[in-house]
């Protein structure tokens, strides 16, 4: 048998992200984005509280400012004014209330808020219905966030609520890491010629890959379609410059004749540093290099290369972005579905919650057939499901762990 014939043994998984990890570097370089556009950015630097919040007393609650026991005149105080959020600091006269509205600055002499609806209010004058305590219904200076204090940690990714907390502290701008930035490319010749002959399809590996690399963080330049050539492919590939943290291509990476990418990286340059992973769908995906371009060779198979997609490249996106990664198939479950399988691959199953549980962990029904050319089970699956390799058979009921799709994962 020819060195082309006989392929390497497979890696397991943990293997294959690791080496996935290895081959790319956490970011160093940082910008400074608006605050409005930091969302989903992960932070470069520490952010503490410039000041103690709120910065002076304020009304908690739409009522009325006074002193605590104070007995005004026949049980009741006289409404001397209105004060609303955003007016200057007023002063309270002795035995005198002030109608305030939620926000507004604690009157200097007042210590106490009373809500409307326990006071009655009757020809300008006000009686309680209790008696009020100091610091009732005040937002003390200081008392919701220490001067100093963490708002965001270094590394983390900012989220929507980190956008709120930030702008309430006049904070307007963030120093973020560089995203990582992909090229990423189909090949095949039978790409982007639907319409003209059943030969053809849409290439639906790209749109999809693009928009999960964005959804993980990375800026995407779209390579296009590359033809099933290999000279093509090697000047293109050379041709790339270095440009690229990532380069993560589709299809060509099996074992036939026209599986050009393997030969074609080596041709222009790079290096395989591993290919063939004990998974299904996805076992012929490559690691590689490419000058100081990591490369991901996703297979062609559009199941295959979303689940390599989900194992490895976001792996490598987290690792560039300096965020921690946990494996993918982590929560509990119990499956819905029974059938004989090979064992030798650990298989990723698209997979839908059922309406039943069992011990407050989900019951998982299979979607598909299992092929991994069509990504019509993912339609209705709410995530992917990992089956061991070494099991020969699966069984209703059996534990399993599974990776559950978020709205935006990380
Ligand atoms: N003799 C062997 N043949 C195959 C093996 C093997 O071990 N020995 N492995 C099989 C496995 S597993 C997979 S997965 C596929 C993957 O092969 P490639 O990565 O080389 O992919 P292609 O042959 O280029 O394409 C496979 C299939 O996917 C369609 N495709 C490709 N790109 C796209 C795209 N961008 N959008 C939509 N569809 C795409 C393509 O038309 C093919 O139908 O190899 C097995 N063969
Ligand atoms: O690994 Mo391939 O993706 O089984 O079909």
């Amino acid at each position: 048998m020819s060195a082309e014939t006989t392929p390497p043994p497979l890696l397991d998984i943990e293997a294959a992200t690791r080496l996935a990890r290895a081959l790319v570097s956490p970011i160093a370089e940082a910008e400074t984005v608006p605050l409005a556009q930091a969302s989903g950015r992960v932070a470069a630097r520490r952010i503490s509280a410039p000041r103690a919040l709120p910065a002076a007393d304020r009304s908690a609650m739409d009522g009325f400012a006074l002193r605590a026991g104070d007995p005004g005149e026949g049980g009741t105080l006289p409404v001397a004014g209105t004060i609303a959020a955003g007016e200057p600091r007023r002063a309270l006269s002795e035995g005198a209330s002030l109608r305030i509205f939620t926000g507004a600055l604690l009157p200097e002499g007042a210590d106490a808020v009373v809500p409307l609806e326990d006071c009655i209010e009757e020809g300008g004058r006000l009686r309680l219905r209790h008696p009020a305590k100091a610091g009732d219904h005040v937002r003390r200076a200081g008392s919701e966030q220490p001067e100093g204090g963490t708002l965001l940690r270094s590394g983390a990714r900012v989220r929507p609520q980190h956008v709120g907390l930030l702008a309430a502290n006049g904070i307007g701008a963030l120093a973020v890491v560089r995203r990582p930035r992909l090229g990423i490319l189909s090949t095949g010749d039978e790409l982007g010629r639907d319409g003209q002959g059943p030969e053809g399809i849409p290439d639906s590996n790209r749109p999809m890959l693009i928009a999960l690399a964005e959804a993980a963080g990375a800026e995407v330049e779209d390579l296009g379609i590359l033809p099933d050539d290999r000279d093509a492919l090697v000047a293109r590939l050379q041709a790339l410059g270095g440009r690229h943290d990532l380069l993560v291509t589709s299809g060509a990476v099996s074992m036939g004749g026209r599986d050009h990418l393997r030969p074609a990286l080596e041709a222009a340059g790079g290096t395989v540093e591993g290919w063939r992973v004990a998974l299904k769908p996805g076992k012929p995906v490559l690691f590689g290099r490419l000058g100081p371009t990591a490369v991901t060779a996703l297979p062609g198979h559009p199941l295959a290369a979303f689940v390599t997609f989900h194992l490895f490249v976001a792996a490598q996106i987290a690792q560039m972005l300096r965020l921690p990664w946990t494996p993918l198939f982590t929560e509990p479950a119990r499956s819905g579905f029974d059938g004989l399988r090979k064992p030798g691959r650990a298989e990723v199953v698209p997979v839908r919650m059922g309406h039943g549980q069992v011990q407050g962990v989900p019951i998982l029904r299979r979607l598909g057939e299992g092929g991994s050319g069509s990504l019509y089970p993912l339609a209705e699956a709410d995530g992917l499901a990992l089956v061991p390799s070494h099991l020969d058979r699966i069984r209703t009921g059996d534990r399993l762990h599974w990776y559950r799709f978020a709205c935006g994962r990380g």
